[in-house]
């Protein structure tokens, strides 16, 4: 599968500590980008449909109506590895961009200034991280140069900040000495850090496992539109998470219906199974009453069919978030009422505030958990009043408030 050899990472810094300049040097050093190459990346995107799950398909739907979000995708390859970097500008009013970024990242590259050391804005995109459930962090200890390579200013960064991570529940840290500007250890190992036997920055990122594979996850299909063809009904969309196979039997949410898989299409072509990110068409054993936001669901992890949403929330507008507050909540391709019960005890949500949240919908939706499925997972409030993005969510059912 495309996936399988593609990584996608975010970086995350706070302003001036060298993002650029990183990011500069992987490119230049890995002499990456080779146009074919490239253009093998594009096409397997393209494959998987739109390569960018919920929230920052969302958010790039409403860009126009209410936010600007800076987040450029860069897409290079080594022979190694297919790379698709989201890359956010470092400005404390940004947040909502590392979390648009991160938000299907399977690693983020947190950067330090060796000099400062882990800084609130540090703390910040750990906790970001760890909230979007990032499966590998790297810390890249930056300007290494200008506190003369030492290891012992390394060691204490690197310490602090993986016991600050640790505590957040991240689960995996990479602690790496880099010097951005003169190229230590961003892709060549550094002699001038002859004490750091860990990998490069890029051969951790050519290595690191590409998260659990996507057959473990729930088959998940939400409804994108429903094609009549004659008697027959095929239902399109994108294949959210895990796999859904021929022969499959499924349940139709919120309906509770349920049937059979009777054919799969992928690009018009007949196929056995359909994997998450694919875009697919699927056809019934029976004539069923499926709509566009409907949720087709396979295995026996069913989804919680709820109208009280409780989740974890990062605020990206500028107007507030208040309890009492009537907003629409954006869920795979359904979107719903919903009114804004409590906020973990807040009044308000001010722009990149993160904090907790419950909803009460119209009606009821099917949910997973975002532990379980960071796309069934995941929601957008919207404001019904201009259509502008509000908040990003992250779904906790059984989460205290
Ligand atoms: N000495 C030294 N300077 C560095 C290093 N990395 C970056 N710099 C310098 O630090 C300054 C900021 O680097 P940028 O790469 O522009 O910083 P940034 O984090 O990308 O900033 P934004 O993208 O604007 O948020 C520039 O003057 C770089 O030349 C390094 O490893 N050593």
């Amino acid at each position: 599968m495309a996936t399988v050899d593609t990584l996608r990472f975010a970086t995350a810094g706070s302003v001036d500590d060298g993002k650029s300049t990183l990011v500069g040097r992987l490119l230049h050093d890995s002499k990456s980008v080779l146009a074919d190459q490239l253009e093998a990346v594009r096409r397997a995107s393209r494959g998987e449909g739109p390569d960018l799950a919920l929230l920052t398909d969302g958010l790039r739907a409403e860009r126009e109506q209410g936010i600007t979000i800076d987040v450029a995708y860069r897409y290079f390859a080594t022979p190694r590895r297919r790379f698709i970097l989201a890359d956010t500008p470092g400005h404390v009013q940004y947040t909502r961009n590392m979390v648009t970024g991160a938000s299907t990242a399977e690693l983020t590259v947190v950067l330090v200034d060796a000099r400062n050391g882990v800084v609130e804005q540090t703390r910040r995109h750990a906790a970001i991280a760890a909230l979007l459930r990032v499966p590998h962090v790297v810390l890249a200890v930056n300007k290494m140069d200008l506190v003369g390579y030492q290891e012992g200013v390394f060691e204490e960064i690197a310490e602090e900040f993986a016991k600050y991570a640790i505590e957040l529940g991240v689960p995996e840290v990479t602690a790496v000495p880099v010097s951005a500007l003169a190229g230590d250890n961003v892709v060549e190992p550094s002699a001038r850090m002859d004490w750091y036997g860990g990998p490069t920055v890029l051969e951790h990122l050519e290595t690191v496992p590409v998260a659990a594979g996507p057959a473990d996850a729930p088959a998940r299909f939400p409804v994108q539109y429903v094609i009549r063809h004659g008697e027959r009904r095929y239902y399109a969309g994108q294949v959210a998470s895990g796999v859904l196979r021929v022969g499959d039997r499924v349940t139709v949410h919120p309906s509770g219906e349920t049937s059979e898989i009777a054919g799969i299409d992928v690009l018009g072509t007949p196929a056995g199974a359909a994997h998450a990110s694919q875009s697919v068409s699927l056809r019934l054993t029976d004539q069923r009453d499926i709509a566009r936001g409907d949720l087709i669901t396979a295995g026996v992890d069913a989804p919680t069919l709820t109208q009280d949403v409780r989740a974890a929330v990062c605020h990206l507008a500028d107007r507030p978030l208040a309890t009492g507050d009537r907003v629409l909540l954006r869920h795979g391709t359904r979107t719903v009422r919903a009114v804004v019960r409590d906020l973990g005890g807040a009044d308000r949500l001010a722009v990149n505030d993160l904090g907790r949240i419950v909803l009460r919908t119209a009606e009821p939706l099917p949910l997973d958990d975002y532990a379980v499925s960071r796309r069934t997972g995941a929601f957008l409030l919207i404001d019904p009043a201009d259509g502008a993005t509000l908040t990003a969510g992250m779904v906790a059912l059984t989460a205290p408030v």
